[in-house]
């Protein structure tokens, strides 16, 4: 089998992109790029394999406020790219509620069903779900592949599983799903070439990037997660709070008379280190203010991050290594240097010169705890679950 994959992963703050040729049993990467800083600063770049950048263009906020915008113009890129022979598209969508497990082959009735998950998964699903829609209309022959966050968390126990509300709200999908699936895949793998002695231990990643969460791995499975029933959960994000009593909710809609609507938009756009900071959803931006404000976001953060590793330390009876990824995890020194402080207390010992130069390993050879920077990659891991589902296809 020959040709081109394209891979879309269309995130909260970001649009990410890749291409791969396949070569006989392997994925060649021909095209690496994202459009970022949507709608605050839009920032569209690809590079070729031989890592020279094909595309940079920045933009207005208000020409590019939002995914569906991002979407159309880093669409009306690839289309200018020649060449290309597609044998697949694979996109990432956030939520397989309960009934998929792993990738899958997208048709109309899977199509209708997966825009069944768009109010859990708002920020998201509506944006993973039109450039299907798009591709299918454009290119209905090219075969279309969905590969879901929620999917490699379905190794949780019952108990990871479950809210402690009537049953009969589990048995029609009201569960604790966990998201980032693809990330946290591909970084289970990853551990195996970059620390085989920790890929079989219990290992925590924090996936900090607009969107965060953190998994609890045991065994290169996922055991817990601080993400839910919807990516609200866990940690603060660049606009979602995280853990919030529910009791917040029943206050705001009894006590300010607000309707779902509005409390959906305060929770999913109108939260987290934006509200905190009253200043941006964007860490950059707080790392380099002076605002007060600013820095009591990021304390929040660290805050936040530090009890949730506590959390999925218990949940693993003890912890081997923290990994961190994604946006904030891979590139911000000082979050890092903060959180791993926040570890000492299960061991964790930061070698601040390894830190500050991203390293691959940032603890010291003593440390208890091993720390990593670990680059994600969903797209790869999106690339490799498209081609096996369409080489099976080509078998069948
Ligand atoms: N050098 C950096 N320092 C701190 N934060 C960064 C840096 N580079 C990127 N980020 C953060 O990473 C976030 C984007 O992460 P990413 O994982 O791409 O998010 P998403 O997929 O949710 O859109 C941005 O909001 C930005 O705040
Ligand atoms: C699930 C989620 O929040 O994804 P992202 O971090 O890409 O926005
Ligand atoms: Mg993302």
């Amino acid at each position: 089998m020959n040709g081109a994959i394209l891979v879309i992963n269309a995130g909260s703050s970001s649009l990410k992109f890749q291409i791969f040729t396949i070569g006989g049993e392997t994925l060649d990467r021909q095209v690496r790029g994202q459009m970022d800083g949507i709608g605050l600063k839009p920032h569209l770049r690809a590079f070729a394999a031989d890592g020279a950048e094909i595309v940079d263009r920045s933009y207005a906020a208000s020409e590019i406020p939002d995914l569906p915008a991002a979407i159309a113009e880093t669409g009306a890129w690839l289309r200018t790219l020649e060449g290309l022979e597609l044998r697949a598209v694979g996109h990432r969508v956030v939520h397989g509620g309960p009934d998929y497990a792993e990738p899958v082959l997208i048709d109309e009735t899977v199509l209708a069903r997966l825009a069944t998950y768009q109010d859990l998964a708002p920020l998201h699903q509506p944006n993973n779900l039109a450039p299907i829609r798009r591709a299918m209309e454009i290119q209905p022959d090219v075969p279309q592949v969905a590969c879901f966050d929620t999917a490699f968390h379905r190794s949780h126990p019952a108990v990871a599983d479950c809210y402690a509300i009537p049953r009969t709200f589990y048995d029609e999908g009201v569960r604790r799903y966990g998201f980032h699936g693809l990330s946290y895949e591909y970084i289970t793998e990853r551990l195996r070439e970059v620390a085989p002695e920790h890929a079989a231990g219990r290992v925590i990643v924090a996936h900090l990037g607009s969107g965060a969460s953190m998994c609890a791995l045991k065994q290169g499975q996922s055991v817990e997660s601080t993400m839910g029933f919807t990516a609200l959960d866990g940690l603060p994000m660049g606009t979602r709070p995280g853990q919030l009593d529910p009791g917040v909710v029943l206050y705001l809609i009894a006590h300010k008379g607000m309707s779902p609507d509005a409390v959906s938009d305060l929770l999913y756009r109108g939260s987290g280190l934006k509200a905190v900071s009253g200043l941006s959803s964007d860490m950059r931006v707080l790392l380099a203010s002076d605002d007060p404000n600013a820095a009591f976001a990021i304390d929040l953060f660290v805050h936040r991050c530090a009890l949730n590793a506590g959390m999925l330390a218990a949940a693993l009876e003890g912890l081997d290594a923290f990994v961190f990824t994604a946006g904030v995890g891979e590139n911000s020194a000082p979050i890092r240097a903060c959180i791993a402080q926040r570890l000492a207390w299960l061991g964790a010992e930061l070698d601040p010169a390894a830190n500050e130069a991203g390293a691959t390993r940032i603890s010291t050879d003593t440390s208890r705890v091993a720390l990593y920077v670990i680059p994600t990659d969903e797209e790869l891991m999106i690339a490799r679950h498209t081609l096996a589902l369409v080489r099976g296809l080509a078998h069948a």
